[in-house]
């Protein structure tokens, strides 16, 4: 089983315009709503592709019930710690007229000092039933900085693998725990090293210093230009053909939830990277993040072009 932790879980709404004009009074002409935070993405895309999978996280108010309305409506098993505070909306706003995407994501809520010591134990039980633990997004406030770093101790005490999937500080004070893999997109490695701009040699180099400090797997996310593999077995670079893309929201988690499914799956190297690039560009042909259609996944997989560096 795989369990993905949503510590920051959102209620994620999408409105359609046609033309989203800053300081402007913009009318929506469609709404959808969402299961999501980074875990909850994840989630949907291990189920889509047939494994058994759990979330968990916090979970609160009005936002909370309806995420678990909305996950038990798709048969995802869920295990939330209930907090007071309400978990947050996280806006996409998909404007035709200029056809750009825009996030607006809220903070989050609160967490009390004695829901982390519950989490934490609910993450050692799970972690126990589970051979991949994925934690993945921002941290809601009132939880430790290192939040990361002390969950991946319980869930190595627990005999599973960590993957982590977050940014800025987070991140930072996670690594030193060594998780079994970490996919940083461009800007969260930038951030990581404090550059505005790096050229794929540097971006090498960078994941070569994460493989130094013992994480075993680094995957860096490219976007459009596909993907970096730097680790133990090797250093890959991999290109997804020209795709018209409806929307690359939630195309990082699709793609954890692909390498999570070839190590699960103990395929190689190359099929793992492969499967992780072909849902991320599943997911960036659909509209809802989180998205996938797993009969475009084996095409794709067969046009991503893939290059042995070292
Ligand atoms: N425009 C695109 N064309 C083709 N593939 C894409 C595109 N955007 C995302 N992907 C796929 O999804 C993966 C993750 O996307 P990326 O935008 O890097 O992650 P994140 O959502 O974390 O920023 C990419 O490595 C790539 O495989
Ligand atoms: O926890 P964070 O980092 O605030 O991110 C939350 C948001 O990230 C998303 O999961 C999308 O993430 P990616 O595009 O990076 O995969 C949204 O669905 C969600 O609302």
């Amino acid at each position: 089983m795989i369990t993905t932790i949503t510590l920051n879980l959102a209620l994620d709404k999408t409105y359609f315009l046609s033309n989203f004009q800053k300081g402007k009074t913009n009318r929506i002409k469609q709404v959808h709503e969402e299961p999501g935070g980074k875990g909850i993405n994840v989630a949907k895309v291990l189920q889509a592709l047939g494994y058994e999978v759990k979330v968990s996280g916090f979970s609160g108010g009005f936002n909370g019930l309806k995420v678990q309305k909305l996950l038990n409506e798709r048969s995802i098993p869920h295990r939330f710690i209930q907090i007071e505070d309400e978990s947050r909306e996280c806006l996409n706003i998909m404007a035709d007229g200029n056809g750009q995407e825009t996030e607006l994501l809220e903070q989050g809520p609160t967490v009390h000092q004695a829901k982390w010591g519950e989490l934490c134990q609910l993450v050692h039980q799970l972690a126990s039933q589970s051979e991949f633990v994925v934690l993945s997004g921002s941290l809601p406030k009132g939880v430790p900085i290192n939040a990361y770093g002390q969950l991946i101790k319980i869930i190595d005490h627990a005999k599973a693998k960590a993957i982590l999937d977050t940014s800025g500080e987070p991140f930072q004070a996670a690594l030193s725990e060594k998780p079994f893999l970490i996919k940083p997109n461009e800007p969260e490695l930038m951030n990581w090293l404090g550059k505005e701009k790096l050229s794929r040699q540097e971006m090498i180099r960078a994941a070569e210093k994460l493989l130094d400090l013992g994480i075993p797997h680094v995957c860096l996310s490219l976007g459009a230009n596909g993907a970096l593999y730097i680790g133990e077995e090797g250093q890959y670079s991999l290109t997804p053909p020209l795709l018209e893309v409806k929307n690359t929201v939630g195309s990082g988690d699709a793609m954890v939830a692909g390498l999570t499914a070839g190590f699960l799956s103990n395929l190689s190297i190359e099929q793992t990277l492969k499967l992780g690039v072909a849902c991320g560009m599943s997911n960036a042909l659909h509209l809802y993040a989180g998205c996938i259609k797993t009969s475009d996944i084996k095409s794709f997989q067969a046009e991503i072009k893939i290059e042995k560096l070292s």
